[in-house]
């Protein structure tokens, strides 16, 4: 059958409703039979946000089973939102009138619009589980929570559970990914980026013939969009582009066909490309911290705890000069106090820039010359970070930048510049709060599209090898031995080299997400 107006009565455990789907329509409407008498509230299930569709019962709210099903019922199963962004299964059981056929004809109806309304759904993933990261708990949290909603949403699913780093890449590098939808990273933000890497390096190759070789030159966006099902240490990517760290809420994005578009940096050394960014590149502090961390792996995610407080106590300051173009972005700032949310009227119209000039960032490119000036500070910092989305996470809440924005082609630089032990864990506490952290005289925060770091005294001995140098520790005295510089952090991997340039892509990827849908909050 086509796409014909249903309308009939049918019962529900809720009341008897005159449900309702309009041909073409977006939601499937259900309003009491009875008004005014003891019967439930009108109701709708938005299609976009149905999982899927079967006849019979259900049971446990689960998937339909049993030899004898009752055809005179079927079973919708949609998204229920829950408290804080929270997604869970909902279903709900409709009776039709015995023998009239019904139900099959609402089971079909609603199956042909998830299947040809809903192509941005996808029919068929690739699966990457990492079972160390985290708390090791990839494995189950796949098979439990997510592997069941694959099942139900009616996704196939090729699982490859990795036994070493840099599986995922090679088998991305190196398969024939025409037959999949999107990749999923079960696991933390070093396996979405090992992910992410391997299908931007992949996109370049086969689209160009070779890898990005020029920091100005243009990235091609991959066809294939990322899922995150989190299971990892900080779970940043996923917190920041989803609201919650939570597998099943992540798993209904991807079975509904959620897109996000997200920027992402380029990090170069002496005119190569070292690794690209979603979420934190960071010198100084957060470098320090992720270097040291990854001595304690085994101590799960809180070694980073450990890290963080013995980088706060040693107080640790590099020299250097970070020049930083500016982004000339009448919209927004990144003290704006307005928050980055579904359907972003910043991200949206950045976006339209991007595909005005036709091929994907072309424009982006040449605004990226004439965007705003080059200016440059010089001085001892306690960390450089830059962060094109907030980098929030169940740490902080709020993020690293709070007002950044997802796919806006911009990111936030914040400069902590030298200061006193108690100083920084002030800056620092305010991430856990909704304080603002850039309200101190020693943190400067600018957004931007570019950087370039560049240490001082670099030339005065090999990168990366310790070297003798002035420094103030945390009696405030000056500290020999300790090496003068720092090294990055890029999504949680350590980059050693301490010279560096960044370049901001809008929108190169996408993630089966929505961005974060709870109304924008003021501080
Ligand atoms: C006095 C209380 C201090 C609390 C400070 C809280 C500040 C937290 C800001 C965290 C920003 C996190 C940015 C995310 C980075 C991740 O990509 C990266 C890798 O994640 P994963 O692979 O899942 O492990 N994680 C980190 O770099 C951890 C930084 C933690 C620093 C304390
Ligand atoms: N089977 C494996 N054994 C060891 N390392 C792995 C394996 N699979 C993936 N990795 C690597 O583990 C690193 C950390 O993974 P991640 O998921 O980010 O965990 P965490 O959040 O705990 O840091 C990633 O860089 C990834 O490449
Ligand atoms: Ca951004």
């Amino acid at each position: 059958m086509g796409e014909t107006f249903l309308r009939c009565p049918l019962r529900t455990p809720r009341g008897r409703f005159l449900v309702s789907l309009p041909p073409g329509g977006e939601v499937l409407v259900a309003t009491p039979e009875l008004v005014g008498l003891a019967s439930g509230q009108e109701f709708c299930i938005p299609m976009q946000e149905m999982v899927a569709v079967r006849l019979g019962a259900a049971s446990n709210g689960k998937e339909v089973v049993g030899p004898s099903i009752n055809e005179n019922c079927f079973t919708v199963f949609f998204v229920q939102r829950e408290k804080q962004e929270c997604w869970r299964l909902g279903s709900l059981e409709f009776t039709a009138p015995p023998a009239s056929q019904l139900a099959v004809r609402w089971v079909n109806s609603l199956q042909i619009w998830i299947h040809h309304h809903g192509r941005t759904r996808p029919r068929s993933l690739l699966v990457f589980i990492n079972p160390v990261g985290g708390q090791k708990r990839a494995v189950e949290i796949y098979q439990r929570q997510v592997a069941p909603l694959f099942r139900l949403g009616g996704i196939y699913a090729q699982v490859v559970e990795t036994c070493h780093a840099n599986e995922a890449r090679d088998c991305i590098l190196h398969q024939d990914l025409s037959d999949f939808d999107g990749l999923v990273s079960v696991g933390g933000d070093g396996t979405f980026s090992e992910v992410m890497h391997a299908l931007i390096d992949r996109t370049q190759r086969k689209e160009r013939g070779l890898e990005a070789t020029d920091i100005d030159a243009e990235v091609i966006p991959p066809r294939l969009r990322i899922g995150i099902i989190p299971a990892g240490s900080t779970d940043c990517v996923c917190f920041a582009t989803v609201g919650i760290n939570d597998p099943v809420t992540s798993a209904l994005h991807i079975v509904i066909g959620d897109s996000q578009p997200l920027d992402v940096c380029s990090i170069w050394h002496a005119g190569k490309l070292l690794r690209y960014s979603v979420s934190l590149v960071g010198y100084g502090f957060y470098g320090d911290v992720v270097r040291a961390s990854e001595k304690h792996r085994w101590m799960g995610p809180v070694r980073y705890t450990y890290a963080g407080a013995k980088a706060v106590l040693s107080n640790r300051s590099y020299a250097g000069t970070v020049e930083f173009q500016l982004a000339r972005t009448q919209e927004s700032s990144p003290r704006d106090q307005k928050r980055c949310r579904s359907g972003c009227l910043v991200c949206s119209e950045s976006s339209k820039h991007l595909s005005a000039g036709g091929n994907e960032g072309t424009l982006a490119e040449s605004e990226n010359h004439t965007d705003g000036d080059w200016q440059q500070v010089q001085g001892r910092f306690l960390a450089v970070n830059l962060t094109s989305m907030s980098s929030a996470c169940p740490k902080s809440p709020e993020g690293l930048s709070p007002c950044a924005h997802l796919a806006d082609g911009t990111a936030d630089l914040i400069l902590v510049h030298e200061c006193s032990t108690f100083s920084f864990l002030r800056h620092l506490s305010r991430h856990t709060n909704r304080s603002d952290q850039f309200d101190l005289p020693f943190v400067s925060v600018y957004r931007v599209r570019a950087v370039r770091f560049t240490p001082s005294k670099v030339e005065d001995h090999e990168e990366g090898e310790p070297a003798p140098q002035e420094r103030r520790g945390l009696c405030g005295g000056i500290c020999q031995g300790e090496p003068p510089v720092s090294c990055w952090t890029c999504d949680g991997e350590t980059v050693s080299h301490a010279n560096l340039s960044i370049r901001v892509h809008g929108s190169l990827i996408h993630l089966f997400a929505r961005g974060i849908e709870q109304a924008a909050s003021i501080r």
